[in-house]
């Protein structure tokens, strides 16, 4: 298996390769040259085994000569033990047709975990053959972050800074980046919004001086890792509830587009989805694209949800890559349009087939506020806001007789303002998280500037 920038510029890599390098040297997002693909009974075969045999039949045929059979069975397990669900990812049904995947069962209560908890594992095992050692950037608007430090921390030849924006994600989010003591990590207030993190992070691996001296490594849904990793759980969901002998659709929500681009991955293997819906705060730049055609940045509003407060959706480029026939000089040109103007229009034909793949839908404070309080009522589930944008979406999408799995993200504990206003029950954390309130934080306030963070970088990292 190979993998291709979707720019059309850079060396084609092998699994390892791409996973460690994070984002291509000419900017663009690595993903599989061919996308494996399931027989209907490759996937009947797949309902009700353990959720890390799973893992391993959809990830395997990606993974190909970097990692063993072995070698990939033995991180599965160790990435998913620590999970506080024996299912890893329960479904549990919210309506007649309507499920909810709950993804917040992982050490930080975010579906994040998925995907970090393993790539963890896969990290060790690849810089343990090569001798290496890296510098991991994340850029987080709250979930991301914490993952990552969980995943990374205390490892004697990782270090992890995190660049979060600052004041804009829970208190409990930011707790999880700044409480962990080990001296590998290092959380990073920016003075700025989720997206200038994003665009820092991308700015220091396109300073390839920068990303060769410190081994740069990312573990953003940038990373293929992270998607693939996400797959998974569209195929646990999906033959839970009926496939491939019946259809089933997917709603998500979404922020980066990491995880509702999996769900294509998973549709392009062979489940048979029908919908793929996405559901956006009012940070709804990707449901104004699909709409009108154009993709406008028009500043980000801080929500209720905060973790999907962006505006440069990072994977919507690998979803261009595939509406625009893999056309890598033509995507270099839309981001290269974003970066100038602030925006793009997408092509009549690649519309077209955006609008074949997904849907989308669009949830005001209000609403969030409202579905947190209403779903409580009627069927009893504590919502986090991000997971009631999913399901207000998921719920105007229910089309019988195909169910509808809509993702539930987060634990609503890791955001309890929110929920408490929405239904007067604070959610309490878990009781390993039940002291964070209490534990000392180390965090460190940064500009919105290049050099001062690669300079900070340079001598906060272990050399
Ligand atoms: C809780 C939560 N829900 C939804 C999202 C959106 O996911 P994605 O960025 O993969 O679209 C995020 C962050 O990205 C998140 O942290
Ligand atoms: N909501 C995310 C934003 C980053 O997304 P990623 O999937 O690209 O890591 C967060 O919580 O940080």
């Amino acid at each position: 298996m190979r993998y291709i920038s979707t720019r059309g510029q850079a060396p084609v890599l092998t699994f390892g390769e791409a996973m460690l390098t994070g984002l291509a040297r000419d900017g663009g997002l690595y993903v599989p040259q061919t996308i494996p693909s399931f027989s209907a009974e490759e996937i009947a075969a797949l309902a009700g085994l353990p959720y890390e045999e799973v893992a391993f039949r959809v990830m395997f045929p990606f993974v190909g000569e970097t990692f063993t059979e072995e070698e990939l069975r033995g991180a599965i397990a160790r990435a998913y033990a620590g999970f506080g669900h024996l299912a890893r990812a329960p479904l549990v049904q919210l309506d007649a047709g309507h499920f909810l995947l709950e993804l917040f069962h992982g050490p930080t209560l975010a579906f994040k975990d998925f995907a970090m908890q393993i790539i963890g594992q896969l990290f060790q095992l690849a810089l343990a053959k090569e001798g290496k050692r890296i510098t991991i950037v994340g850029a987080t608007s709250g979930d991301t972050g914490s993952a990552a430090i969980e995943a990374f921390r205390g490892l004697d030849n990782v270090d992890v800074f995190i660049l979060f924006p600052h004041g804009r994600v829970s208190e409990v989010q930011r707790r999880q980046m700044t409480t962990p003591a080990e001296e590998n990590v290092h959380a990073l207030a920016l003075d700025g919004t989720f997206d200038d993190c994003q665009n820092r992070l991308k700015d220091m691996f396109n300073h390839f001086d920068f990303r060769d001296e410190v081994g740069l490594a990312g573990v953003n849904s940038i990373n293929w890792a992270r998607v693939l990793a996400q797959v998974v759980y569209y195929f646990t969901a999906a033959t839970a509830v009926g496939a491939p002998h019946r259809k089933v659709s997917f709603t998500v929500p979404t922020g980066n587009f990491g995880d509702i681009f999996a769900g294509f991955i998973a549709k392009e293997m062979g489940l048979p989805i029908e919908q793929l819906v996405i559901a956006t705060n009012q940070n709804d730049i990707l449901h104004r694209c699909l709409t009108t055609g154009r993709y406008e940045m028009d500043g980000v509003k801080p929500s209720i949800s905060p973790s999907m407060d962006i505006q440069i959706s990072s994977n919507f480029e690998r979803a261009l890559f595939w509406a625009y026939g893999k056309d890598g000089a033509a995507v270099a040109q839309l981001m290269d349009e974003l970066k100038t103007k602030g925006g793009f229009a997408v092509s009549q034909g690649a519309l077209q087939a955006l609008r074949e793949t997904y849907v989308s839908g669009r949830v005001s404070e209000e609403e969030t506020s409202q579905t947190i309080t209403e779903e409580l009522k009627r069927s009893g589930e504590l919502l986090c806001p991000h997971s009631a944008v999913g399901v207000r979406v998921g719920a105007a999408h229910v089309a019988a007789p195909v169910p509808m799995v809509t993702l539930a993200t987060a634990h609503p504990a890791k955001f309890p303002d929110a929920v408490e206003a929405a239904t007067g029950i604070r959610p309490g954390l878990p009781p390993r998280m039940a002291d964070l309130f209490e534990r000392a934080e180390r965090v460190t306030r940064v500009p919105n500037d290049l050099a001062a963070l690669e300079a900070l970088i340079q001598e906060r990292r272990r050399k």
